[in-house]
Parts: C-alpha cells; structure tokens; sequence
C-alpha cells in the first residue's frame, strides 16, 4: 500500500501515547501512517467538572472523530475500547483490538490522607474523586464512608487536583497510569486485583475502528489484531449489551481465558452509584451462552 494511513485521534496525552503506539505497530508492519488530532465534545467540557450522566447522548468522546472516518477525512481511529457503544454507528466497525494492558483499578491516595488502621490506609470519611458510577458503587461497597466528589479533566490533570488537596484519593485505571509513566511517588497507590474491583468492560484494550467497506484498512489492521484479547473483550462487551447499559451504568465485567481454555467471569452491578453491589462469578469450558448466563444472574 503506497497510501499513508491517517489515523484519527483525540489530543490528549494518553489518545496520543495511544495513536503513536498504533503509528509504530502499522510501521512494524509495514504501513507508513500519520496522526491527525480531533477534538472532540468531551474534551470541550471538561472543564466544567460535570459527572459523566449530565452530559447528554452517548458517545460523546467519540462522535467528532466517527463523523471524520464516516467523511473519510481520517481511514481509522484508535480508541480506549472501554469509552466504546456495544453498537456501531452504520459503516463503521470496531475492526481489530490491542493488546491487554494492566485491567486493574487503582486507587491514589495522597500522603496527607494517610492513616494506619484504615482500610487501605485511607482516612476516615475520605473524599474520593471519580465520575464513573462503577467506581463509585464499588468504592462506597468497601469504604461506606466515603463521600464521592465528581473529577473530570485528563489523567495527569486528575493527578494534580489530587496532590493540590482537593481529594484524599482518587480512582484511575492502571492502563492510562503505566503509559503515561506517571510519577507516583508523591502518592499511596492501592493496586486492586480486577477480580475484586471490577474493571470496566474492555478496560486496558485498544479498539481500532474503520469503514465497514474499507478493505485495504481493515486487512492492514489485521495484522495488528490479537484475537486471544477479542476472545475476552467479545465477552465482557456482550454482556454490557445484554445489560443495556452504557458508560454510566455502575457495571464492571472482567473476564479471563486461562492456560486451559476456560473462561472466568467476575461481575459486579448495581442499580445506581449509591446502591448496594451484587457481585457474580461464572466459569464455563466454552463461551457459549456465557455472556447470556452471567448477566441472567446480574439481573436476578
Ligand atoms: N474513561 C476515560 C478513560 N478511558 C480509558 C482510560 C484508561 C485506559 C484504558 O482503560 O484502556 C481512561 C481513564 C481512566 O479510566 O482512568
């Protein structure tokens, strides 16, 4: 292919550690490419510290940079998996997925806010900053005096307003921590295993998206593609739908597909940020009807 491939992305440090990530693999491949950024309505609004449920529609990280593919101003688009509708938008689809970064949540915990006996050593009657409504459920579920303050802005933006006070600690994924080689070390970092604090569906994996028609793109995505995470992320995704919720519904899903070929699910739901948690656990030799299976239980 003679063609430079332009890959669409936000500004934001991680989109562009992300994009550059993905310019590198397509060159590894053989494909020569080039960024061009996009903004997008979220990154407009972040100033305005709203939670995510008070921003109208969905998708709103994503549509500007749809609509630039669907003009075919940019062939692709590099996307954190999790951000993503279980629905695409007609003549484009998510084509191929990354590699599995680090699923885990972790909690960020300033020095001040520091006290043995607690918890994770968080203080009593912590102020914890996250907007996901995931995060919030299961964070309230192991500290119920916690009050949980909205946090919006970009990940080293969210860093400062934590170390500057305005949190006692805060809730980030550990994939946007590790590659953006954040400096932690002015803070107490609580590594949550992903089968006790659910991740979001998804979390950690990079989603490539294409025109649906677009062959010569989606063949050079191929290459990119590690279909043993779309095993896992397949899952996980299908049971967000069967769940009918979007990025604001308090759902975690993680699943793993070990050594021997069995899937492993963990779940965790709740009816609203402030309600109680319900955990569910499968484990099946086969995919099939699993994702079905896990949320016939979560709705129970
Ligand atoms: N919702 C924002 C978002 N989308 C993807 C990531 C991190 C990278 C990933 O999980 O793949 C983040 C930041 C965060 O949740 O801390």
């Amino acid at each position: 292919m003679d063609q430079t491939i332009r890959i669409g992305t936000r500004g934001s440090k991680l989109a562009l550690w992300q994009a550059e990530f993905t310019r590198e693999k397509l060159r590894e491949a053989g494909y020569a490419s080039e960024l061009v950024i996009i903004k997008t309505t979220g990154d407009n609004t972040q100033h305005l510290n709203l939670s995510f449920d008070k921003i109208e529609g969905k998708g709103f990280f994503t549509k500007e940079i749809e609509d630039a593919l669907l003009r075919g101003d940019v062939d692709m688009a590099v996307h954190s998996m999790k951000d993503m509708p279980t629905s695409s938008p007609d003549g484009l689809v998510l084509t191929a997925v990354s590699y599995r970064e680090d699923p885990a949540d972790w909690l960020l915990v300033r020095k001040e806010s520091l006290e043995e006996g607690q918890r994770f050593q968080l203080k009593q009657n912590p102020i914890v900053g996250t907007s996901s409504a995931r995060r919030k459920a299961q964070i309230l579920d192991l500290r119920p005096d916690a009050t949980l303050k909205d946090i919006r802005g970009n990940v080293p933006t969210r860093v400062d307003k934590l170390l500057q006070g305005e949190f006692d600690a805060i809730m980030l994924a550990a994939a946007g921590l590790s590659r953006l080689e954040l400096d932690l070390s002015a803070v107490h970092v609580v590594k949550f295993d992903p089968r006790e604090f659910i991740p979001a569906p998804a979390q950690g994996v990079l989603a490539y998206q294409a025109c649906t028609e677009d062959k010569v793109i989606r063949k050079a995505l191929q290459h990119l593609h590690h279909s043993d995470v779309s095993l896992v992320t397949n899952i996980e995704r299908r049971i967000l739908q069967l769940m009918e919720g979007g990025c604001q519904m308090p759902l975690g899903v993680y699943c793993e597909h070990d050594a021997a070929g069995n899937y492993h699910v963990w779940a965790a739901k709740a009816d609203a940020w402030n309600a109680p948690v319900k955990k569910v656990r499968q484990s099946s030799s086969t995919s099939y009807l699993l994702a079905e299976k896990v949320a016939e239980e979560l709705k129970k």
